[in-house]
């Protein structure tokens, strides 16, 4: 038998619930939002956050948005039991904010919790304890109705504490730990009996919180639970049913999207996911998705790099460069077809429209993210890329036939140095192959007379130290500058191709001209720029006609 061996685990069973109403839903509107960084996420860290980190996160937390805060664990140490008097005795909490401080249920830590809060204008209680088949077992060893002896007197300590403080306005959580590994009768039993206790009403709401306190099965078995809780839940209208989940098996943030479908009002999470072992439900991407579906998340996320820059401080934690909506390479595009659907799909967008661009969710712009970061070239990338990046970094608009010639010299860069190929790479690149090729054809000066509809042109050229001087005649100058260089070189040069513009908006600009000639039957391109759009075309042609004598080996005849 293999070391490997899944029969070692079993499914957790699914409740029966054909009646689930859950999957034909969408989510319409934002859930109230708790963040639980500096408490869930401050307690999984390898070293848990400074009073300093605590006041820069809480502050940060503040700005995003967020309504209520879990902000410590105040009984269990007195870092948290400070942090929690300098909010209150600064009067750091804005108006509109709720702090929230979880507790067990047990009387020193309940008392211990209330002395931190003296003070507090607003707070929420949150006690909980474990109530999971394994615990109850094993680590409590205690029957069903001790356990929920233990959250009934947990309630009590915490109604009684607030008694004792009238001069703040509470609420109540309750969590039963593990919610997700009880059965759910015997969990909607125990809430029930803390509702009991606390006889919340429409006007005066206690919070239920059920954790997936470990991810142990699919999303919808989750919803299933939390849809079979809310039904059986006692005084349902004055409960707020919150979800807690965790991202064991990788599903934390659709396991609260699923819950919130199911009848959840509330939803605790935190930013970008840190928390117990695989983290919390991300309240980023959760948030993010409403976003993009069209749904307004009542948090503020358009700073994203000060979230990542705050959250990656406080628990010197890296966000993964493939974070959903926040991770550096979520909106760059390498692959060729991506950057060419990109590109053509940004060059249609009009300001206002709604957002319809191949491979972009969102537009990064609502992140603080620029187009920039979009379209970055290694050697899976297309013309387009290629094409994207000249244009945005230089200006440079490279007609279609130029970004197929182009592209392949880009790719062998990308290949022989295995990496990606910055913007100033590719522009090097670029004016090496065409502005500047080796053994280039300077145009030293030029003048051109046009009579009776026919031009005459004589131009000076330089190459190899030694002046050129040539002459031609046509229906139009660049037909005279070629015939003039066909006399000379005794080469058969032929424009294909051609096009134009500047590289400005005032006079002082230059011209950029691009130009694809057929050089003795062999199809070249060059680019010339220069002040004068003429003498960038006449350049152009000579770098075309030096590209050709470089790979030929011809020389211009003396
Ligand atoms: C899923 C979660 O995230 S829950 C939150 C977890 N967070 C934390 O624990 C962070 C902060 N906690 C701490 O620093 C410590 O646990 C303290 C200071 C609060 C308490 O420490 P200790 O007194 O040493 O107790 P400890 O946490 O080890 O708990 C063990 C005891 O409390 C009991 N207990 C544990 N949780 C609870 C609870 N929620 N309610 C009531 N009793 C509880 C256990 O049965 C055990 O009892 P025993 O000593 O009779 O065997
Ligand atoms: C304290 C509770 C809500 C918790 O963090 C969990 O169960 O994950
Ligand atoms: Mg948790």
């Amino acid at each position: 038998m293999s070391r490997f061996d899944h029969r070692k685990y079993t499914p957790i069973q699914p409740i029966h619930k054909p009646d689930r109403r859950w999957p034909n839903r969408v989510i319409e509107a934002a859930p109230q939002w708790c963040s639980v960084d500096l408490r869930d996420g401050n307690q999984a860290l390898i070293e848990p956050m400074s009073p300093e980190q605590k006041l820069e996160m809480f502050e940060m937390l503040v700005d995003v948005g967020f309504k209520q805060i879990e902000i410590g664990f105040p009984a269990a140490s007195q870092t948290d039991f400070d942090f929690v008097r300098k909010l209150i005795t600064e009067q750091r909490i804005p108006d509109d904010v709720t702090i929230q401080v979880l507790t067990q249920a047990r009387k020193p830590l309940i008392e211990r919790t209330y002395e931190s809060l003296k003070g507090a204008s607003r707070a929420i209680v949150h006690v909980y304890n474990s109530t999971s088949t394994v615990q109850r077992e094993q680590v409590f060893k205690m029957s069903r109705e001790q356990i929920k002896q233990i959250a009934v007197d947990g309630a009590t300590w915490v109604g009684e504490g607030a008694a004792r403080q009238p001069e703040t306005d509470w609420q109540f959580q309750y969590s039963p730990e593990s919610f997700t590994g009880t059965e759910v009768d015997y969990a909607v039993e125990v809430c029930n009996a803390v509702i009991d206790v606390w006889q919340p009403t429409s006007d005066k709401k206690c919070i239920i919180n059920l954790p997936a306190t470990v991810e142990v099965a699919t999303p919808n078995v989750y919803a299933d639970q939390i849809e079979w809780f809310c039904e059986q839940v006692s005084r349902r209208d004055s409960v707020i049913v919150s979800l807690h989940t965790h991202n064991d098996r990788g599903c934390g943030v659709a396991a609260s999207e699923l819950g919130v479908l199911a009848g959840a009002d509330r939803v605790e999470g935190t930013l970008l996911g840190n928390g117990e072992r695989t983290g919390n439900m991300d309240i980023v991407t959760m948030g993010m998705n409403m976003y993009s579906a069209g749904v307004d998340p009542e948090l503020d996320f358009s700073h994203m790099d000060r979230i990542i820059n705050v959250v990656e401080k406080c628990t010197q934690l890296k966000v993964h460069p493939r974070h959903p909506y926040a991770g550096e390479l979520v909106f760059a595009a390498f692959s060729g077809s991506h950057q060419d659907a990109i590109n053509k799909c940004l060059a249609q967008y009009q300001e206002g429209e709604t957002w319809e661009v191949a491979y972009l969710p969102i537009d990064p712009r609502d992140l603080g993210r620029n187009y920039q970061q979009v379209i970055r070239i290694n050697s899976q990338s297309g013309k387009g890329g290629v094409a994207y990046v000249l244009e945005q970094e230089h200006a440079i608009k490279m007609p279609r036939w130029l970004q197929v010639d182009f592209s392949p010299v880009v790719q062998v860069f990308a290949e022989d140095c295995e990496s990606e190929v910055t913007a100033d790479q590719i522009v090097s690149l670029f004016e090496k192959t065409y502005i500047e090729p080796d053994n280039a054809i300077a145009l030293k000066s030029y003048q051109v007379n046009r009579e009776s509809g026919l031009d005459a042109m004589q131009a000076v050229l330089v190459a190899n130290h030694a002046e050129h001087p040539i002459q031609g005649e046509g229906r139009g100058v660049l037909e005279a500058f070629v015939s003039g260089l066909n006399r000379h070189t005794q080469h058969d040069i032929v424009i294909i191709e051609y096009d134009e513009h500047t590289l400005g908006h005032d006079d002082a600009s230059e011209a950029i001209a691009y130009v694809q000639v057929s050089v003795n039957a062999q199809r070249v391109c060059g680019v010339g720029r220069s002040r004068d759009i003429l003498g960038a075309t006449f350049i152009a042609i000579l770098n075309a006609l030096a590209r050709a004598e470089n790979i030929n080996a011809m020389r211009l005849s003396a």
